[in-house]
C-alpha cells in the first residue's frame, strides 16, 4: 500500500500516523475508527491556496463539506483560509456551530427546502447556488419576506462528460443538477433571475464530476462557461463577476493512480480563463473552486480489527473486519478500489492473497478483492487508506452498526472530533406508542 500523508513504518515494523503508533491507538480507542491526519488536511488546503494565489489571485477555494464535515473540521478549514460549500441545513448548522464566517459560505443543493432557505437567509450566508426555476421563485419570494437581497450563482451544465464513474458525473446535459447551456434552459433562467427584484445574480457555477484525473476536462468546461458568460452579456445585458468551477480533482486510491498536481491545475485554470476572456474581450471573473475529496481523501483512513477468516479451498480466503459497507459504502456503490495494510505487520512481505470483507449482511459488502498481504490472523489490525472523503459522511447504521468515531491525529495530539456512536444512540430517537408498550 502507498503510504499517505504522515504515515511511517517505525523501527518495530509498526505503522504510525502523525508519529502515533496505530497499535497503541487501537488499544486505547478501540476499532473500528476513522483516523484523520491533520497535517495532510492542512497541507492540501495550503496547496490550493498557494497555487491559486500564485496563478490567479482573484480567486477563492471553498472546501466541499459533503466530503467530510464536523465542527472541528470546519474550524481547520477556517484557520486555513478556505470558504465552505454546504449542501443542506444540516451542514450549515455544523458550520454555524463552528462560527464559520457566514459570508464565505456557498449554499448548494438541487432541492433546498423553505426551512433551509430561511435558515440560510437568517444566517446571512454569502451566496446561494441556485439549481432551478422553482428555487429562483422561492428564494426571490422568501428574500422579499425577510427583507434581504441575497447574491446568487446559477448552476448550469456545460455538457461536458468527465471521464469518471457515471454515478459521479454531473456536467452532462442530462443531469439532475443545474440547467443546460446547450438546450437553452440556463439562458432562460438567467434572464428570469436578472428580472427578479430580490436577487442579485453575480455568477454561474458548474461541477463536471468527481474523481477526475484529466485536467483538460476542466479547461473544456472553462471554454463553455466563459462563452456562456459572453452570451449572457449579449442576451441579458449583464457581465457576471464570478465563475465557480466546482470541485472534482481525483486522488490516488491505489498505487497505479497518480495524484494530479494542484499547482498544474491552478495554472491550467488561470491560462484558460485568461485566454478565453482575452479572445472574447471580457473582464476576468473571480474564480471559485470547490475541492472536497482532494482536501480530505488521502488524510483519512479506517482502522479495523480482523475477526473471522474463512478459507474456501482453491477459491478464496475471506478475511472479515469489524466494520463494513455501513462505514464505507464506496466499494459497493461505485466499485471503488482501495488498498490496505496490516499496521502491526507493516514491514512484512506479502505472503498470501485474500479478500477483505465487512460484517454487513450483504454479499456485496466486500472492501477489497484479491489483495496481497502478509499472513493475516484473527486479532491483526487492518488499515484501509484514503477513506477521508465520502467515508464517514456517507456512513449509515445499516445492520444496527453504530458509526465509528473520528480521531484527529497530529504530531502531539490525538483527539476525538466525532465520538463513536453507541448501541444506545441507535435507539435514542425511537418512540414506543402506548399500545405497543409491554
Ligand atoms: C457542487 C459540488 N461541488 C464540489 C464537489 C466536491 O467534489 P470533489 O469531492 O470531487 O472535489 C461536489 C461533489 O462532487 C459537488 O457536487
Ligand atoms: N460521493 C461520491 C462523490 C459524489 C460527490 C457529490 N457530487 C464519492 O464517494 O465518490
Amino acid at each position: 500500500m502507498k503510504l499517505q500523508g504522515t504515515m511511517e513504518i517505525n523501527e518495530n515494523g509498526e505503522l504510525e500516523i502523525g508519529n502515533q503508533n496505530l497499535v497503541d491507538i487501537a488499544e486505547e480507542y478501540d476499532t473500528p475508527l476513522y483516523i484523520m491526519d491533520e497535517k495532510e488536511i492542512r497541507k492540501n488546503c495550503r496547496a490550493y491556496r498557494e497555487a491559486f494565489n500564485k496563478w490567479y489571485p482573484n480567486s477563492q477555494t471553498l472546501y466541499a463539506s459533503k466530503a467530510f464535515l464536523s465542527v472541528a473540521m470546519a474550524r481547520i478549514i477556517d484557520q486555513e483560509g478556505l470558504g465552505l460549500d454546504v449542501v443542506s441545513g444540516g451542514e450549515l448548522s455544523i458550520a454555524l456551530e463552528a462560527d464559520f464566517p457566514t459570508e464565505e459560505i456557498y449554499f448548494h443543493g438541487n432541492n433546498k427546502t423553505p426551512q433551509e432557505i430561511e435558515q440560510a437567509l437568517e444566517a446571512d450566508i454569502g451566496y446561494f447556488v441556485v439549481d432551478n426555476n422553482y428555487e429562483l421563485d422561492l428564494l426571490n419570494q422568501m428574500a422579499e419576506e425577510y427583507d434581504k437581497k441575497p447574491e446568487i450563482l446559477l448552476r448550469v451544465t456545460p455538457g461536458i462528460e468527465a471521464h469518471t464513474h457515471s454515478y459521479i458525473q454531473t456536467g452532462q446535459t442530462d443531469s439532475k443538477f443545474g440547467l443546460g447551456i446547450q438546450n437553452g434552459l440556463a439562458l432562460e433562467a438567467i434572464k428570469k433571475a436578472v428580472d427578479l427584484d430580490n436577487l442579485n445574480l453575480v455568477g454561474i457555477h458548474c461541477h463536471i464530476g468527481s474523481q477526475i484525473f484529466k485536467l483538460e476536462s476542466f479547461a473544456k468546461a472553462i471554454d463553455v462557461m466563459i462563452e456562456f458568460i459572453e452570451e449572457i452579456h449579449e442576451e441579458a445585458g449583464v457581465v457576471l463577476e464570478q465563475l465557480n468551477l466546482g470541485g472534482g480533482i481525483g486522488i490516488p486510491y491505489t498505487e497505479d493512480e497518480e495524484k494530479p498536481d494542484i499547482e498544474e491545475y491552478a495554472k491550467i485554470v488561470a491560462d484558460e480563463v485568461k485566454a478565453v476572456c482575452d479572445k472574447l474581450d471580457l473582464p476576468l471573473p473571480k474564480i471559485i473552486n470547490e475541492p472536497g475529496r482532494s482536501i480530505v481523501g488521502t488524510a483519512g483512513s479506517t482502522l479495523y480489527e480482523v475477526g473471522s477468516i474463512k478459507e474456501i479451498p482453491d477459491v478464496r480466503k475471506y478475511v472479515a473486519v469489524d466494520g463494513g459497507m455501513s462505514d464505507n459504502i464506496r466499494p459497493a456503490l461505485y466499485d471503488a478500489d482501495y488498498e490496505a495494510i496490516i499496521p502491526n505487520k507493516a514491514d512484512q512481505k506479502p505472503e498470501e492473497e485474500v479478500t477483505i470483507t465487512g460484517k454487513c449482511c450483504e454479499s456485496g459488502d466486500i472492501f477489497i478483492e484479491d489483495i496481497e498481504l502478509p499472513t493475516v490472523e484473527t486479532g491483526d489490525l487492518l488499515l484501509i487508506s484514503c477513506t477521508g472523503a465520502y467515508g464517514y459522511s456517507m456512513s449509515s447504521n445499516y445492520n444496527g452498526l453504530p458509526r465509528p468515531g473520528v480521531l484527529l491525529v497530529s504530531e502531539d495530539n490525538v483527539d476525538w472530533i466525532v465520538k463513536p456512536e453507541t448501541n444506545q444512540d441507535l435507539i435514542s430517537n425511537d418512540v414506543v406508542p402506548d399500545r405497543l408498550k409491554k
